[in-house]
């Protein structure tokens, strides 16, 4: 009674703890009036849910771009290179310049932490008001190649007594070289890391097509729109733009292109099909074949065929990186130019639109009272998987048990 007293009012007792200094007492008026020493307040009665926002991370700073960089080609879930242990050394060294040029471009580092954290404390507060059985409720970041390493955020959790967690990937749609690679980072840490499995784990694993990420994404696309004028405004090609995989992870089954293709889909829906649409695909690396129409090609092909009016709408991330502030806006800016598009412009990403901060607390209540542990798509693997962690990893979080 007196535990589900308290998780009532953890939210107030975590706004009184961030004003409180130590020791010093809070006074709490509710139905009832209590005197709690907030510093003192058992561990125990307000344990929060965490949720552990998941994603590759990027160098905030250019002196971390090579191991940015060393992890990425390091990942054998993402990539697999021959001698991958020393090849990824080898391209590590020899690519960093190039990209350390282009984060430098960009004011000198990636903002994806920043985001990661103002989108984080946003959906926290929110949680908190509009799910008062499962506060208080505390994120955490966990990168895949760059600090904070899922590695050093799973001893954190550990080290604050978190028992119930939630991974939230921040990837809306689902591949297995960025969602399932984190999670399988995530599983190999837990195994050394909470060999007991203390923490109990749920996953939202994707939210494609949840109405509010569709509403933001709209909402952002129609404030560009307005910058047209009324005349040209519908005639406006939507380019949405998501990264490339290479063919052959398309042809092992990833679910990405297909997820991506419906996210397009509802949120031209929501937009009344007002624009013609196109999806298109950035920054393939390397020789071999990677999925296309190629975003800078298409605007291009567009520009030679007469197109005036483009507005690029990346789709498959949430916050401004390398790929939406150099190559959006400054590679394609520039050749969209060149190739006659005189009205090229970006949708803005999410970073913290409130409508998103509310689509992203909304998806973590809805799987916290579905009491699923994961999504039914997520147990199944590609049909032509041969990465022995995806099937430990998928056994693993199947069998949690809340
Ligand atoms: C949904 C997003 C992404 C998918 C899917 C994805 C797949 C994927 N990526 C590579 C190789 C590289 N990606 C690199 C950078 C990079 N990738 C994404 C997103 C997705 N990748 C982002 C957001 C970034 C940039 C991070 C930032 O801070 O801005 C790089 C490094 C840059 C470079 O060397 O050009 C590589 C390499 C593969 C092989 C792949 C699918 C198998
Ligand atoms: S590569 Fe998709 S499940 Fe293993
Ligand atoms: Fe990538």
């Amino acid at each position: 009674m007196l535990r589900s007293h308290l998780r009532q009012l953890a939210p107030a007792f975590k706004r009184a703890q961030s004003l409180a200094t130590n020791n010093v007492s809070v006074m709490l008026c509710v139905s009832f009036t209590i005197n709690v020493d907030v510093v003192h307040l058992p561990n125990k009665l307000y344990r929060p849910t965490a949720i552990l926002l998941t994603n590759m991370g990027g160098p905030a700073t250019l002196d971390k771009v090579h191991s940015f960089l060393l992890n990425l080609f390091s990942d054998s879930d993402l990539m697999r290179l021959p001698l991958q242990s020393i090849s990824s050394k080898y391209i590590a060294r020899r690519r960093t310049p190039q990209i350390q040029d282009q984060y430098n471009q960009i004011g000198g580092g990636s903002p994806i932490l920043h985001w990661t954290k103002k989108q984080g404390e946003m959906m926290e507060a929110i949680l908190d008001r509009i799910s008062p059985e499962t506060a208080p409720h505390k994120h955490y970041i966990a990168f895949r190649y760059v600090d904070p390493l899922t590695a050093d955020t799973v001893e954190q959790m550990k080290a604050d007594g978190i028992k119930r967690a939630v991974v939230f990937t921040q990837y809306p749609q689902y591949s297995c070289s960025t969602t399932g690679s984190s999670l399988n980072e995530l599983y190999r840490c837990l195994k050394t890391s909470d060999p007991e499995n203390e923490i109990k784990w749920s996953v939202i694993d994707r939210w494609n097509t949840h109405p509010g990420f569709v509403k933001a994404v709209a909402g952002k696309i129609n404030q560009k729109l307005a910058e047209y004028s009324p005349e040209e405004r519908d005639d406006v090609l939507l380019l949405f733009s998501a990264h490339s995989l290479p063919m052959s992870v398309v042809n092992r089954g990833d679910p990405y292109p297909a997820e991506v293709a419906a996210s397009v889909d509802r949120v031209m829906n929501y937009l009344q099909f007002k624009n013609p649409h196109r999806l298109v695909w950035q920054s393939q690396v390397g020789p071999s074949a990677w999925l296309g129409p190629q975003t800078g090609e298409a605007i291009k092909k567009y520009g030679e065929q007469g197109k005036k009016n483009i507005v690029v709408v990346p789709i498959a991330f949430t916050s401004d990186h390398i790929e939406t502030l150099f190559e959006l806006d400054i590679e394609y800016g520039k050749e969209a130019h060149e190739a006659g598009v005189t009205g090229f412009k970006r949708s803005e990403s999410l970073n913290d639109d409130p409508v998103f901060a509310e689509a992203m607390a909304d998806i973590v209540k809805a799987h916290l009272e579905s009491g699923k542990i994961t999504t039914p798509l997520m147990s199944l693997r590609c049909p032509s998987c041969t990465n022995d962690y995806c099937g430990e990893q998928k056994e693993f979080f199947a069998n949690q048990k809340l």
